[in-house]
Protein backbone atom coordinates (compact mmCIF):
# COMPACT_ATOMS: atom_id res chain seq x y z
CA UNK A 1 0.00 0.00 0.00
CA UNK A 2 1.39 3.52 -0.70
CA UNK A 3 0.96 7.00 0.63
CA UNK A 4 1.99 10.33 -0.47
CA UNK A 5 1.41 14.17 1.20
CA UNK A 6 3.03 17.11 1.18
CA UNK A 7 5.45 15.83 4.09
CA UNK A 8 6.02 12.47 3.26
CA UNK A 9 5.69 9.31 1.13
CA UNK A 10 5.82 5.57 1.46
CA UNK A 11 6.07 4.02 -2.17
CA UNK A 12 5.70 0.43 -0.44
CA UNK A 13 9.21 0.01 -0.49
CA UNK A 14 11.04 3.33 0.71
CA UNK A 15 10.20 6.38 2.60
CA UNK A 16 10.12 9.83 0.76
CA UNK A 17 10.44 12.80 2.21
CA UNK A 18 10.95 16.59 1.31
CA UNK A 19 13.77 18.39 2.57
CA UNK A 20 12.68 20.42 5.36
CA UNK A 21 16.08 22.09 5.62
CA UNK A 22 15.89 23.22 2.06
CA UNK A 23 12.30 25.17 2.30
CA UNK A 24 11.54 27.42 0.93
CA UNK A 25 14.24 28.17 -1.47
CA UNK A 26 14.56 24.33 -2.82
CA UNK A 27 11.92 21.86 -2.86
CA UNK A 28 14.01 18.64 -2.93
CA UNK A 29 13.19 15.31 -1.36
CA UNK A 30 15.39 12.48 0.24
CA UNK A 31 14.62 8.66 -0.15
CA UNK A 32 15.00 6.13 2.86
CA UNK A 33 15.50 2.68 2.11
CA UNK A 34 16.38 1.80 6.09
CA UNK A 35 15.78 2.57 9.30
CA UNK A 36 19.06 3.61 10.26
CA UNK A 37 18.62 6.97 6.96
CA UNK A 38 15.57 7.24 8.75
CA UNK A 39 17.10 7.69 12.35
CA UNK A 40 19.25 10.15 10.32
CA UNK A 41 16.41 12.39 8.83
CA UNK A 42 14.74 12.76 11.77
CA UNK A 43 17.98 13.83 14.00
CA UNK A 44 18.94 16.38 11.42
CA UNK A 45 15.51 17.75 10.97
CA UNK A 46 15.32 16.91 7.47
CA UNK A 47 11.32 16.21 8.92
CA UNK A 48 10.55 17.71 11.85
CA UNK A 49 7.31 18.45 13.88
CA UNK A 50 5.93 16.18 16.26
CA UNK A 51 3.41 14.14 14.06
CA UNK A 52 5.44 13.97 11.61
CA UNK A 53 8.45 12.61 13.15
CA UNK A 54 5.98 9.97 14.82
CA UNK A 55 4.59 8.78 11.24
CA UNK A 56 8.13 8.76 9.97
CA UNK A 57 9.25 6.71 12.77
CA UNK A 58 6.37 4.56 12.58
CA UNK A 59 7.39 3.72 8.59
CA UNK A 60 11.07 3.16 9.77
CA UNK A 61 10.07 0.64 11.90
CA UNK A 62 8.75 -1.27 8.92
CA UNK A 63 12.07 -0.91 6.80
CA UNK A 64 13.58 -2.27 10.43
CA UNK A 65 11.44 -5.04 10.12
CA UNK A 66 11.91 -5.92 5.98
CA UNK A 67 15.82 -5.68 6.87
CA UNK A 68 16.17 -7.96 9.83
CA UNK A 69 12.85 -10.71 8.91
CA UNK A 70 15.00 -12.38 6.69
CA UNK A 71 18.57 -13.10 9.11
CA UNK A 72 16.19 -13.61 12.17
CA UNK A 73 16.07 -17.59 12.79
CA UNK A 74 13.48 -16.96 15.33
CA UNK A 75 11.03 -14.46 15.88
CA UNK A 76 12.88 -14.33 19.04
CA UNK A 77 15.42 -12.93 17.43
CA UNK A 78 13.65 -10.99 15.42
CA UNK A 79 12.42 -8.82 18.08
CA UNK A 80 15.61 -8.56 19.73
CA UNK A 81 16.75 -6.92 16.65
CA UNK A 82 13.45 -4.80 16.65
CA UNK A 83 14.38 -3.98 19.84
CA UNK A 84 17.37 -2.27 18.42
CA UNK A 85 15.47 -0.66 15.39
CA UNK A 86 13.11 1.60 17.83
CA UNK A 87 16.13 2.20 20.15
CA UNK A 88 18.07 3.53 17.42
CA UNK A 89 14.31 5.60 16.17
CA UNK A 90 13.80 6.94 19.83
CA UNK A 91 17.39 8.07 20.65
CA UNK A 92 16.98 10.64 17.58
CA UNK A 93 14.71 13.46 19.43
CA UNK A 94 13.85 13.30 23.21
CA UNK A 95 11.02 16.07 23.69
CA UNK A 96 8.28 15.06 20.86
CA UNK A 97 5.93 12.38 22.71
CA UNK A 98 4.71 11.22 19.60
CA UNK A 99 8.28 9.43 18.14
CA UNK A 100 7.99 7.34 21.35
CA UNK A 101 3.90 6.71 21.44
CA UNK A 102 4.41 5.73 17.57
CA UNK A 103 7.25 3.43 18.22
CA UNK A 104 5.55 2.00 21.37
CA UNK A 105 2.22 1.71 19.03
CA UNK A 106 4.61 -0.34 16.29
CA UNK A 107 6.25 -2.79 18.52
CA UNK A 108 2.99 -3.31 20.45
CA UNK A 109 1.28 -4.36 17.40
CA UNK A 110 4.57 -6.51 16.44
CA UNK A 111 4.52 -8.29 19.92
CA UNK A 112 0.88 -8.75 19.31
CA UNK A 113 0.50 -10.37 16.36
CA UNK A 114 3.69 -12.69 17.75
CA UNK A 115 4.68 -14.91 14.21
CA UNK A 116 6.29 -14.14 10.93
CA UNK A 117 3.53 -15.12 8.62
CA UNK A 118 2.48 -11.58 7.03
CA UNK A 119 4.08 -9.48 10.06
CA UNK A 120 5.41 -7.37 7.49
CA UNK A 121 2.02 -6.18 5.87
CA UNK A 122 0.20 -6.04 9.14
CA UNK A 123 3.31 -3.59 9.96
CA UNK A 124 3.26 -1.57 7.21
CA UNK A 125 -0.80 -1.37 7.59
CA UNK A 126 -0.12 -0.17 11.29
CA UNK A 127 1.97 2.49 9.93
CA UNK A 128 -0.21 3.75 6.98
CA UNK A 129 -3.29 3.75 9.96
CA UNK A 130 -1.13 5.88 12.11
CA UNK A 131 -0.58 8.00 9.01
CA UNK A 132 -3.84 8.26 7.88
CA UNK A 133 -5.16 9.03 11.39
CA UNK A 134 -2.80 11.97 11.61
CA UNK A 135 -4.41 13.51 9.25
CA UNK A 136 -7.87 13.10 10.25
CA UNK A 137 -7.27 14.13 13.80
CA UNK A 138 -5.71 17.38 11.87
CA UNK A 139 -9.09 18.01 9.70
CA UNK A 140 -10.87 17.07 13.28
CA UNK A 141 -9.10 19.27 15.34
CA UNK A 142 -9.07 22.25 12.86
CA UNK A 143 -13.37 21.77 12.57
CA UNK A 144 -13.10 21.97 16.29
CA UNK A 145 -10.38 25.10 16.49
CA UNK A 146 -11.64 26.84 13.88
CA UNK A 147 -15.16 27.89 15.98
CA UNK A 148 -12.87 29.61 18.61
CA UNK A 149 -12.02 32.44 15.29
CA UNK A 150 -14.21 35.00 14.01
CA UNK A 151 -14.21 36.08 10.56
CA UNK A 152 -11.86 39.18 10.05
CA UNK A 153 -9.49 37.41 13.04
CA UNK A 154 -5.50 38.00 13.17
CA UNK A 155 -3.90 35.08 14.77
CA UNK A 156 -0.13 34.72 15.35
CA UNK A 157 1.98 31.72 15.21
CA UNK A 158 5.06 30.59 16.30
CA UNK A 159 7.46 27.89 14.42
CA UNK A 160 5.41 25.52 11.66
CA UNK A 161 2.93 23.53 12.98
CA UNK A 162 1.23 22.79 9.82
CA UNK A 163 1.02 20.17 7.20
CA UNK A 164 5.03 20.01 7.00
CA UNK A 165 4.70 19.19 10.86
CA UNK A 166 2.46 16.80 10.39
CA UNK A 167 1.41 14.08 8.16
CA UNK A 168 -0.91 16.56 6.39
CA UNK A 169 -2.76 19.45 6.92
CA UNK A 170 -0.99 20.77 10.56
CA UNK A 171 -2.18 21.15 13.78
CA UNK A 172 -2.44 25.31 14.33
CA UNK A 173 -2.43 25.79 10.86
CA UNK A 174 -5.11 23.03 10.42
CA UNK A 175 -7.72 25.52 12.61
CA UNK A 176 -6.57 28.53 10.35
CA UNK A 177 -7.04 26.40 7.46
CA UNK A 178 -10.42 24.93 8.40
CA UNK A 179 -11.67 28.75 9.80
CA UNK A 180 -10.79 29.44 6.04
CA UNK A 181 -12.72 26.80 4.57
CA UNK A 182 -15.75 27.76 6.45
CA UNK A 183 -15.61 31.04 4.55
CA UNK A 184 -13.49 33.02 7.32
CA UNK A 185 -11.10 35.82 6.32
CA UNK A 186 -8.17 35.14 8.65
CA UNK A 187 -5.34 36.64 8.68
CA UNK A 188 -1.93 35.46 9.91
CA UNK A 189 1.28 36.46 12.04
CA UNK A 190 3.96 34.37 11.88
CA UNK A 191 7.15 34.29 14.11
CA UNK A 192 10.63 33.72 11.82
CA UNK A 193 11.43 31.80 14.97
CA UNK A 194 14.84 31.82 15.52
CA UNK A 195 17.28 29.60 15.28
CA UNK A 196 15.51 27.42 13.01
CA UNK A 197 13.62 29.44 11.51
CA UNK A 198 10.92 27.11 10.75
CA UNK A 199 8.20 30.25 10.73
CA UNK A 200 9.96 32.29 8.32
CA UNK A 201 10.98 29.14 6.08
CA UNK A 202 8.40 26.57 6.82
CA UNK A 203 4.85 28.48 7.96
CA UNK A 204 5.43 31.48 5.71
CA UNK A 205 5.64 29.05 2.53
CA UNK A 206 2.78 26.87 3.48
CA UNK A 207 0.50 29.93 3.97
CA UNK A 208 1.50 31.63 0.45
CA UNK A 209 1.29 28.35 -1.42
CA UNK A 210 -2.65 28.29 0.37
CA UNK A 211 -3.03 31.67 -0.43
CA UNK A 212 -4.03 32.45 2.97
CA UNK A 213 -2.42 36.29 4.05
CA UNK A 214 0.60 35.80 6.60
CA UNK A 215 2.68 38.46 7.69
CA UNK A 216 6.25 37.58 8.65
CA UNK A 217 7.79 39.51 12.20
CA UNK A 218 11.15 38.70 14.16
CA UNK A 219 10.18 36.59 17.19
CA UNK A 220 11.19 40.06 18.96
CA UNK A 221 8.16 41.94 17.29
CA UNK A 222 5.46 39.90 18.70
CA UNK A 223 4.94 41.77 21.87
CA UNK A 224 4.46 45.10 20.04
CA UNK A 225 2.54 43.28 17.50
CA UNK A 226 -0.17 42.44 20.27
CA UNK A 227 0.42 45.83 21.96
CA UNK A 228 -0.31 47.78 19.15
CA UNK A 229 -3.90 45.40 19.00
CA UNK A 230 -3.35 43.34 15.41
CA UNK A 231 -3.44 40.40 16.90
CA UNK A 232 -7.05 38.14 17.99
CA UNK A 233 -5.54 35.29 19.06
CA UNK A 234 -2.09 32.92 19.50
CA UNK A 235 -2.58 29.27 18.30
CA UNK A 236 0.03 27.47 18.60
CA UNK A 237 0.97 23.59 18.04
CA UNK A 238 3.16 21.32 20.56
CA UNK A 239 5.47 17.87 21.13
CA UNK A 240 3.92 17.11 24.37
CA UNK A 241 1.66 17.64 26.92
CA UNK A 242 2.43 17.33 30.19
CA UNK A 243 -0.82 15.84 32.47
CA UNK A 244 -1.61 19.29 34.36
CA UNK A 245 -1.16 21.18 30.98
CA UNK A 246 1.87 22.18 30.36
CA UNK A 247 2.87 22.08 27.07
CA UNK A 248 6.44 21.36 25.68
CA UNK A 249 6.76 23.57 22.40
CA UNK A 250 9.25 25.43 19.84
CA UNK A 251 11.53 27.52 21.98
CA UNK A 252 10.12 30.98 22.25
CA UNK A 253 6.47 29.76 22.73
CA UNK A 254 6.68 30.50 26.39
CA UNK A 255 7.31 34.07 25.61
CA UNK A 256 5.21 34.81 23.22
CA UNK A 257 2.66 32.95 25.78
CA UNK A 258 3.40 35.52 28.64
CA UNK A 259 2.64 38.34 26.20
CA UNK A 260 -0.74 37.04 25.23
CA UNK A 261 -1.52 36.58 29.38
CA UNK A 262 -0.52 40.23 29.17
CA UNK A 263 -2.44 41.75 26.97
CA UNK A 264 -5.70 39.69 27.32
CA UNK A 265 -5.26 37.67 24.01
CA UNK A 266 -6.60 34.14 23.88
CA UNK A 267 -3.33 31.66 23.54
CA UNK A 268 -4.38 28.38 21.97
CA UNK A 269 -2.28 25.25 21.81
CA UNK A 270 -3.46 22.94 19.00
CA UNK A 271 -2.24 19.13 19.17
CA UNK A 272 -3.54 15.63 18.83
CA UNK A 273 -4.22 13.70 21.65
CA UNK A 274 -1.21 11.43 20.49
CA UNK A 275 0.64 14.82 21.84
CA UNK A 276 -0.72 14.27 25.31
CA UNK A 277 1.37 12.55 27.35
CA UNK A 278 -0.45 11.27 31.05
CA UNK A 279 2.80 9.84 32.06
CA UNK A 280 4.66 13.11 32.52
CA UNK A 281 3.16 14.58 35.11
CA UNK A 282 4.23 17.97 34.79
CA UNK A 283 6.57 20.31 32.51
CA UNK A 284 9.24 19.91 34.97
CA UNK A 285 8.98 16.33 33.59
CA UNK A 286 9.75 16.66 29.88
CA UNK A 287 13.09 16.34 28.81
CA UNK A 288 14.24 19.62 26.89
CA UNK A 289 16.73 18.84 23.60
CA UNK A 290 19.66 20.81 23.02
CA UNK A 291 20.66 21.00 19.87
CA UNK A 292 24.06 22.33 18.04
CA UNK A 293 25.65 25.75 18.67
CA UNK A 294 25.84 26.54 14.88
CA UNK A 295 21.92 26.69 14.42
CA UNK A 296 22.68 30.10 16.48
CA UNK A 297 25.99 30.96 15.61
CA UNK A 298 25.40 30.77 11.99
CA UNK A 299 22.63 31.85 9.61
CA UNK A 300 22.21 30.63 6.52
CA UNK A 301 25.33 29.08 6.39
CA UNK A 302 27.35 32.19 7.22
CA UNK A 303 28.55 32.79 10.95
CA UNK A 304 26.72 35.58 12.37
CA UNK A 305 28.74 35.23 16.16
CA UNK A 306 32.45 35.50 17.02
CA UNK A 307 33.86 31.90 17.07
CA UNK A 308 34.09 30.06 20.39
CA UNK A 309 31.03 32.37 21.73
CA UNK A 310 29.02 30.66 24.56
CA UNK A 311 25.75 29.26 23.74
CA UNK A 312 22.37 28.32 24.98
CA UNK A 313 20.31 26.21 22.20
CA UNK A 314 16.93 24.29 23.85
CA UNK A 315 15.03 23.65 21.10
CA UNK A 316 11.70 23.92 23.19
CA UNK A 317 10.72 25.29 26.37
CA UNK A 318 7.82 25.06 28.60
CA UNK A 319 4.44 26.96 28.47
CA UNK A 320 2.73 26.68 32.15
CA UNK A 321 -0.91 25.20 32.14
CA UNK A 322 -2.23 28.82 33.55
CA UNK A 323 -0.67 30.30 30.53
CA UNK A 324 -3.38 28.24 27.99
CA UNK A 325 -6.59 29.07 26.89
CA UNK A 326 -7.50 26.44 25.34
CA UNK A 327 -6.44 23.06 24.26
CA UNK A 328 -7.52 22.11 20.78
CA UNK A 329 -7.39 17.96 20.09
CA UNK A 330 -9.28 15.97 17.64
CA UNK A 331 -11.59 14.73 20.45
CA UNK A 332 -12.94 18.42 21.44
CA UNK A 333 -11.71 21.26 22.95
CA UNK A 334 -10.26 21.23 26.39
CA UNK A 335 -10.39 23.50 29.17
CA UNK A 336 -8.99 23.83 32.92
CA UNK A 337 -8.49 22.18 34.83
CA UNK A 338 -6.13 20.49 32.58
CA UNK A 339 -5.66 17.69 35.04
CA UNK A 340 -9.27 16.43 35.13
CA UNK A 341 -10.10 17.18 31.83
CA UNK A 342 -7.29 16.24 29.47
CA UNK A 343 -7.81 12.88 30.95
CA UNK A 344 -11.39 12.28 30.31
CA UNK A 345 -9.97 12.20 26.89
CA UNK A 346 -8.74 8.54 27.57
CA UNK A 347 -11.48 7.65 29.22
CA UNK A 348 -14.36 7.39 26.53
C1 LIG B 1 2.57 19.97 15.15
S1 LIG B 1 3.97 19.75 16.09
C2 LIG B 1 4.92 21.07 15.57
C3 LIG B 1 5.96 21.41 16.55
O1 LIG B 1 7.20 20.76 16.27
C4 LIG B 1 8.18 21.77 16.14
O2 LIG B 1 9.44 21.41 16.61
P1 LIG B 1 10.58 20.97 15.56
O3 LIG B 1 10.43 21.85 14.35
O4 LIG B 1 11.86 21.20 16.33
O5 LIG B 1 10.33 19.51 15.29
C5 LIG B 1 7.63 22.90 16.94
O6 LIG B 1 7.77 22.71 18.31
C6 LIG B 1 6.21 22.86 16.50
O7 LIG B 1 5.31 23.59 17.26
Amino acid sequence: MKLKTMTLEWTGESLILIDQRKIPLEETYIECTNYKEVATAIKEMVVRGAPAIGATAAFGFVLGAREYINTSSSFEIFLEKMNEVKETLANTRPTAVNLFWALNRMEKTLKNYGYFEKILEVLENEAINIANEDITANKQMGAYGASLLKDGDTVLTHCNAGALATVDYGTALGVIRAAVEQGKKIKVFADETRPYLQGARLTAWELMKDGIEVTLISDNMAGWAMKLGKINAVIVGADRIAANGDVANKIGTYMVAVLAKRHGIPFYVAAPTSTIDLNTPTGKDIPIEERNHKEVTHCGGKRIAPENVNVFNPAFDVTDAELVTAIITEKGIVYPPYNENLKKLFEE
